[in-house]
C-alpha cells in the first residue's frame, strides 16, 4: 500500500505571446478548462489552472518571481492545514517555438534567470519545424544559454510529449497538503481567494465579534478590455447589529476593510481592481442558497 502523503506547489508556465501557452495548458489540464478565452497578455500573476491528479497538486501561475507578497497572500489564504511557507515557484515550465528565438523570448529568459528557479525549456510546435535536421543544433544552442533542468521538444496542439511535462511538474512539488479542493479550477478559484480575502479583512476588522456564519459571496468577477477587474463583494450577515458593526461609523470600517482587501487582490491578480463591497442581512432559504453557492457548492460561474 501506498501511503496518504500529498504533493502540492507553484509552478510557473511562462513565455511570450503566441508561443501556445493556452494550449499546453489546456492540454495539461485535460480540457478540463478553457483558458483559451482569457484575454491575451492582460494578466499577470495569475493562476492560470490547477493540476489535481492522484496525490499531486500543482497549481499552474504564469509568473516566474512571485513576488513575496504574493507568495504570503496565496499561503495565507489556501494553506489552512499546513503551516509551512512557500519559498518559490518550485518549477519554471519557460516555453519557446520550433527553431525561433526571439527579443521577447530572451527578456522571460532573463526574468527566469532572476528568480533563481530551476526551469524546463519547452520547446513547443515542434510538429510546425519543417527543416528536422535544424532542431538539435537548435536545442544544442538553446542548452548554452541557461542552465535548464532540461529541455523537452513538445508539440501542445498534438499532445506529443505533454505527458512528460506534467510528470516533471510533479516531480518538483514538495510534501504538503492540498490548498485547493480536488475540482478546483481557475475562474472559480479566482472568485474564492476574493472571498477569501474579503474573510480574512472582515475577521481582522471585527475581531472575534464576527460570527463564523458570516459569508462573502463575489457577484461579479470581470475584466474589462482595459484589464481592470471589476469585483463585486458581497457581505451577508445574520443580524442587523452585525452590519452596523462591519460597516462602522459612517462606514469608516467597511471602507477600510475595502481598502485592505483591494490591496490584496491588486497583489494577488497582478491586475488592477475595482472593488465595490456592501453588506446584507441574509434572511431565511433563498440567501442559504446564496451562501452554498459563495463557498462554490452551486451553479458554475461564468462572470
Ligand atoms: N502547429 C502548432 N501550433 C500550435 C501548437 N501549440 C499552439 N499552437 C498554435 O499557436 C497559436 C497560439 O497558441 P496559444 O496557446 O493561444 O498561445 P499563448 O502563448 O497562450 O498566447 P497568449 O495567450 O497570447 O499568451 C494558436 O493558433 C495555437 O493553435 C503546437 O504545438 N503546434
Amino acid at each position: 500500500m501506498t501511503n496518504n502523503t500529498t504533493r502540492c506547489g507553484l509552478i510557473a508556465i511562462v513565455g511570450r505571446p503566441n508561443v501556445g501557452k493556452s494550449t499546453l495548458l489546456n492540454a495539461l489540464l485535460g480540457q478540463k478548462v478553457s483558458i483559451t478565452s482569457r484575454k491575451p497578455q492582460t494578466t499577470r500573476h495569475r493562476i492560470l489552472g490547477i493540476l489535481t491528479e492522484e496525490s499531486n497538486q500543482a497549481i499552474l501561475v504564469d509568473t516566474p518571481g512571485l513576488h513575496t507578497e504574493e507568495k504570503r497572500a496565496i499561503n495565507r489564504l489556501m494553506n489552512r492545514a499546513a503551516s509551512s511557507s512557500i519559498a518559490e515557484v518550485e518549477l519554471i515550465v519557460f516555453l519557446v517555438e520550433g527553431t525561433h528565438w526571439t527579443q521577447d523570448d530572451e527578456l522571460v529568459l532573463q526574468k527566469v534567470k532572476q528568480s533563481g528557479a530551476p526551469c524546463i525549456l519547452v520547446v513547443n510546435k515542434v510538429d510546425n519545424v519543417e527543416d528536422k535536421e535544424a532542431l538539435l543544433p537548435h536545442l544544442q544552442k538553446l542548452g548554452e544559454m541557461h542552465s535548464f533542468e532540461t529541455i523537452v521538444p513538445v508539440s501542445a496542439l498534438k499532445g506529443d510529449n505533454v505527458d512528460t511535462i506534467k510528470q516533471m511538474c510533479f516531480d518538483a512539488l514538495p510534501e504538503g497538503d492540498f490548498w485547493f479542493p480536488e475540482d478546483y479550477i481557475t475562474d472559480r478559484s479566482s472568485r474564492f481567494m476574493a472571498s477569501e480575502i474579503m474573510r480574512e479583512k472582515l475577521m481582522r476588522f471585527t475581531g472575534d465579534e464576527l460570527p463564523y456564519s458570516t459569508t462573502v459571496e463575489i457577484e461579479q468577477f470581470k475584466q474589462d478590455e482595459y484589464g481592470t477587474l471589476h469585483i463585486n463583494a458581497l457581505v451577508l450577515v445574520e443580524r442587523n447589529s452585525q452590519k452596523r458593526m462591519i460597516i462602522g461609523n459612517k462606514g469608516e470600517k467597511l471602507k477600510t476593510i475595502g481598502q485592505e482587501a483591494r490591496r490584496d487582490m491588486q497583489n494577488l491578480f497582478g491586475q488592477k481592481v475595482f472593488l465595490e463591497t456592501w453588506v446584507k442581512v441574509k434572511s431565511g432559504w433563498a440567501d442559504d442558497e446564496r451562501a452554498l453557492r459563495s463557498l462554490g457548492y452551486g451553479d458554475d460561474y461564468s462572470g
